[in-house]
């Protein structure tokens, strides 16, 4: 490639021409109000009353194309997402969370996985109807509900994520919540949030830096306690998560691990996204 030449990825990704000639510490990615302008494109989207509302993916759609076009966004694109999806469709999850939810991208993905699975949630009545009749279970009443509990630090960008979920059409299915994640996870340890069945598939996507100490905790409380129970790390390589793929490796939980490439970057083959299979066994590792 000449030197003049732009790299084929501004092509594809007009927005990251933003980047050009900036350090890296200098480039700021997200929460800098782009969120905001990004929840108004949508809304000011000409189709949006006879495309975008009420369909997951096409919502996602215009992300990407806001992501591509306007400003990057930090969500999890939609080439990992496709990725993602079949990962999801095959393990067929009940009950997932989401450390790091951003503004939704990821939430209404996997809620709309939950809906294409397990269809519209039962009602409260539905569900005791279920309980006190168990032979009506096995008539197709479903006992439990499918749901995705998205968490999210920032309370703005949280609220981002529950107008769009709502938008979708999911908010029965994906519960955004405000708070950080450790301190989330143990006000649902205390509240019995996650009832006595735990977690299918936990998605950790906040910080790298509390990966480890998380996916401890979700062990100490039990979470984490479903033969084949799932825990998919993002960016385990860029930025990185040394601490939590190290104790992940030696933790005798682990039944299987895999990795998954990441994008973005031509030629970066390395393994972003890393899956880890984890069962009963030691109640409390670490
Ligand atoms: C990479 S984004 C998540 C993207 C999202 N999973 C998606 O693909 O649509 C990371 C998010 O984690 C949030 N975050 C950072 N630290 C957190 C913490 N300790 N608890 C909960 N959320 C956190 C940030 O505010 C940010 O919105």
């Amino acid at each position: 490639m000449a030197d003049t030449e732009e790299p084929p990825i501004f092509a594809k990704y007009p927005s990251l021409r933003k980047m050009i000639g900036h350090e890296e510490s200098e480039i700021v990615e997200s929460h800098d109000g782009r969120e905001i302008t990004l929840l108004k494109y949508i809304y000011a989207h000409p189709e949006l009353d006879t495309k975008l509302r009420g369909s997951p993916m096409a919502i996602l759609g215009v992300m990407d194309e806001f992501a591509a076009r306007e400003d990057f966004l930090i969500n999890i694109g939609p080439e990992k997402a496709g990725k993602l999806a079949v990962l999801v469709r095959e393990h067929q999850p009940r009950v997932l969370v989401e450390l790091g939810g951003y503004v939704g991208y990821s939430a209404i993905l996997f809620g709309s996985i939950l809906k294409e699975i397990w269809g519209e949630n039962p009602d409260d009545a539905e569900l005791e109807d279920a309980d006190e009749d168990s032979a009506a279970a096995g008539k197709g009443k479903r006992k439990e509900k499918a749901k995705l509990y998205s968490i999210e630090i920032d309370p703005l960008i949280a609220s981002i994520a529950m107008n769009l979920v709502s938008l979708a059409g999911l908010q029965d299915l994906v519960e955004v919540v405000v708070g950080a994640s450790a301190h989330t996870l143990r006000r649902f340890h205390e509240e019995g949030t996650l009832g006595d069945g735990g977690i299918d598939l936990l998605f950790m996507d906040h910080d790298e830096a509390l990966y480890e100490a998380d996916v401890k905790l979700a062990e100490k409380f039990c979470f984490l306690e479903k033969e084949g129970a799932l825990v998919i790390a993002d960016n385990v390589v860029r930025p990185g998560a040394p601490g939590y793929r190290g104790y992940m490796r030696k933790n005798p939980r682990l039944s299987k691990s895999w990795g998954l490439p990441g994008l973005i970057v031509p030629g970066d083959l390395e393994d972003e996204i890393e899956i880890s299979v984890v069962g009963p066994g030691v109640k409390s590792v670490g």
